[in-house]
C-alpha cells in the first residue's frame, strides 16, 4: 500500500522511503520529510540540505554515542559541519528537568546560536528531551530527528510531542516542537537489544489496532521476520506506522481529536510506568498490558467481541510483550490516570476499540465496570 505524499528512491545505492507530513498543502518549513532505509545514515545529502550552517549539537547518550556518533560526525566533518557532540546518561528515569539542564549547560558554553540546529540521535528518551531542548533554547532552534530504536523510528521521531517526566506523572511537562527532518536508518536496529524491539513492536501494533486491520493481518503474518530483523519487513513495518503517524499529526497536530487514539493503552500504560519506577517497564511494555486493559473494557462495553480480545493477546504474546497489567490497586490506578492529558473536566477518557481497526475515545466507562476491570484483568505487582 503506497498512499499519502510518499516517494521511493535509489539514492547511492540505498533504496530509501520518504514520507512527507504536510501541515500546509503548498511548500512551507513546517512539512517535513520522513526518510527511512537500510543505510540512509549516510546519505548525506538528506542531512546536509537541512544544515545550512557550520555547526550542529548533537545530543546523544552513553549507550548509542559508541555506535553511531562517530560515523555520524564524520560524515559531517566530511562536508565542512563541525559537531558538538551532547552526551546525557541512558534510560527513562534521566528523561527530567536535571537532564535537560545538562542540554542547556552544554549548549550555552558551546555558544550555540539561534540557527545551531540540534540533532537528537537515540531512542525515544533523547528524542524527547532534545525535541523540548530544541523548541525551549533561545526560544526555539532547528531540530533534526535521527532515531535509532524501532519505537523511535515508528513513533516518537514523528508527530512533535516533546517533553520531560514529573515524579508525579509521564511526559508532564513539553511543548509541540516539530522536527525539520526525520532520518529512520533501519540498519541502526542491529544493535538493538531484543527487548527494546520488542517494545517497538507495541506501538506498531497500535497503528493496526486504531485504523489498519490490514496492517494488523499483515503484522499477524509477518511477526517471526519482523523480530527476526528481517530487512525488507523492517522498512515496510516503519513506513506503514510513519504513514499513519503522519496522517493523524497532519489532521490534529495539537491533540484536540484525532490524534487522541494514538494514546491507545496509554492511559493505563503511564500510570504503569510511574507506578513502577521510570524505566522498569519499558514504555511499549506498559502499552501492551494498558491496550489489553482497553481491549478488556472495550469487551464488557459490549463493543467488541472475547475472540478479538484474545486475538490481540495472542499477538502481543508472539511479540513477546506482557499482556498482563500489574495490580496497582484501584485506587493507586485511578489516582495516577487522574493526571492523564486527555482528562476534561476532571473526568477520565479512554481509547476503546470498537473492532480491530477502529478505535474511539469514551468518557463514560461506569466507575464500577473499571475498577472491576483492574482487579479481575490484572496481577499481583
Ligand atoms: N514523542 C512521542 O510521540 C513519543 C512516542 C512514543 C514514545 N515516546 C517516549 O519514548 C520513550 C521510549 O523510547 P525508546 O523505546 O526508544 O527508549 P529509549 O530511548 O530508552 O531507548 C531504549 C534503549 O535502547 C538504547 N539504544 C538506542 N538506540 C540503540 C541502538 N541502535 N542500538 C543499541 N541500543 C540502542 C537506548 O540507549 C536505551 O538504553 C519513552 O520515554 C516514551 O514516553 C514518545
Ligand atoms: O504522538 C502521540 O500523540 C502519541 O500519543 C504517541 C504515544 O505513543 C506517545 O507515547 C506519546 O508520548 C504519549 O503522549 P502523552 O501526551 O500521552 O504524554
Ligand atoms: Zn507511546
Amino acid at each position: 500500500m503506497q498512499s499519502k505524499s510518499e516517494k521511493t528512491t535509489l539514492r547511492e545505492h540505498v533504496e530509501t522511503r520518504t514520507i512527507t507530513v504536510n501541515f500546509t498543502s503548498v511548500p512551507d518549513e513546517r512539512n517535513y520529510p520522513i526518510h527511512i532505509g537500510n543505510g540512509v545514515l549516510s546519505q548525506s545529502d538528506l542531512i546536509l540540505s537541512h544544515l545550512p550552517k557550520k555547526r550542529v549539537a548533537i545530543v546523544t547518550n552513553t549507550i548509542v554515542a559508541p555506535l553511531y556518533l562517530e560515523k555520524l560526525s564524520a560524515m559531517l566533518e566530511g562536508q565542512g559541519v563541525a559537531p558538538v557532540p551532547i552526551i546525557l546518561p541512558d534510560g527513562e528515569k534521566y528523561k527530567n528537568w536535571e537532564t535537560l539542564n545538562l542540554i542547556f549547560d552544554a549548549l550555552l558554553a558551546q555558544r550555540c546560536e539561534r540557527s545551531t540546529p540540534i540533532v537528537a540521535l537515540g531512542g525515544g528518551v533523547v528524542g524527547d528531551l532534545t525535541g523540548f531542548a530544541a523548541a525551549t533554547y533561545l526560544r526555539g532552534v532547528p531540530f533534526i530527528q535521527i532515531p535509532t530504536t524501532l519505537l523511535a523510528q515508528v513513533d516518537s521521531s514523528v508527530g512533535g510531542k516533546t517533553g520531560i517526566n514529573h515524579p508525579l506523572g509521564k511526559n508532564m511537562i513539553g511543548a509541540f516542537y516539530q522536527p525539520r527532518v526525520v532520518l529512520a536508518d533501519t540498519a541502526t536496529l542491529d544493535t538493538l537489544p531484543e527487548r527494546e524491539l520488542r517494545a517497538g513492536v507495541a506501538e506498531i501494533i497500535k497503528y493496526g489496532l486504531i485504523r489498519d486491520s490490514i496492517f494488523l493481518e499483515w503484522l499477524e503474518v509477518n511477526m517471526a521476520k519482523l523480530l527476526a530483523r528481517d530487512a525488507t519487513v523492517l522498512i515496510e513495518a516503519v513506513r506503514r506506522s510513519c504513514m499513519h503517524k503522519a496522517e493523524i499529526v497532519e489532521a490534529d497536530e495539537r491533540e484536540s481529536g484525532v490524534r487522541a487514539l494514538l494514546n491507545l493503552g496509554h492511559t493505563f500504560g503511564h500510570a504503569i510506568e510511574n507506578a513502577m519506577g521510570y524505566g522498569k517497564w519499558l514504555h511499549g511494555e506498559a502499552v501492551a498490558a494498558g491496550t489489553m486493559l482497553a481491549a478488556e473494557l472495550s469487551q464488557r462495553l459490549h463493543m467488541m467481541g472475547k475472540d478479538d480480545v484474545e486475538r490481540i493477546r495472542k499477538l502481543y504474546l508472539r511479540a513477546g510483550l506482557p499482556t498482563v497489567a500489574p495490580n496497582l490497586g484501584t485506587k493507586k490506578y485511578l489516582h495516577l490516570m487522574g493526571l492523564d492529558k486527555k482528562v476534561e473536566g476532571g473526568k477520565l477518557r479512554f481509547v476503546l476499540l470498537k473492532r480491530i481497526g477502529e478505535a474511539v475515545v469514551r468518557s463514560d466507562v461506569p466507575a464500577e465496570m473499571l475498577a472491576r476491570t483492574l482487579v479481575e484483568c490484572t496481577h499481583d505487582a
